[in-house]
């Protein structure tokens, strides 16, 4: 039975329309993260800062646990999802800290 002739098929469709849109806003939304987070990693890297501010960290959390809360969005799973980008970034900051300075990852001189 085609989606014309099915409720249960049209619903299907159109509910996976809108998460098509959503899976690209969250696409776009990322790579426009990263490209600023990369800008940061050049900034840290010229002025020989630290890959990771953990302060920092703490903060966005509680925010987004926060957010998430009001939301209706489990902050478990808030949280879980910042830590696994910001793992990602702090990675790419490395490398760039590494490309720039020759510093190791880590961010530790190497003896
Ligand atoms: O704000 C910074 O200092 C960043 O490097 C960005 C960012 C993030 O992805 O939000 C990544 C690593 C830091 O530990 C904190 C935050």
């Amino acid at each position: 039975m085609g989606a014309e002739t099915d409720p249960v098929k049209a619903q299907l469709l159109e509910l996976r329309a809108s998460i098509d849109n959503i899976d690209a806003a969250l696409v776009h939304m990322l790579a426009e993260r990263f490209r600023c987070t990369k800008a940061v990693g050049q900034l840290k890297a010229v002025h020989n800062l630290p890959p990771a501010d953990p302060e920092r960290e703490r903060q966005q959390i509680a925010r987004l646990r926060r957010l998430a809360k009001d939301a209706q969005l489990d902050p478990d799973f808030a949280e879980k999802f910042l830590n696994f980008i910001i793992h990602e970034v702090i990675r790419h900051h490395e490398a760039i800290a590494e490309k720039h300075n020759g510093v190791p990852t880590g961010g530790e001189a190497q003896a």
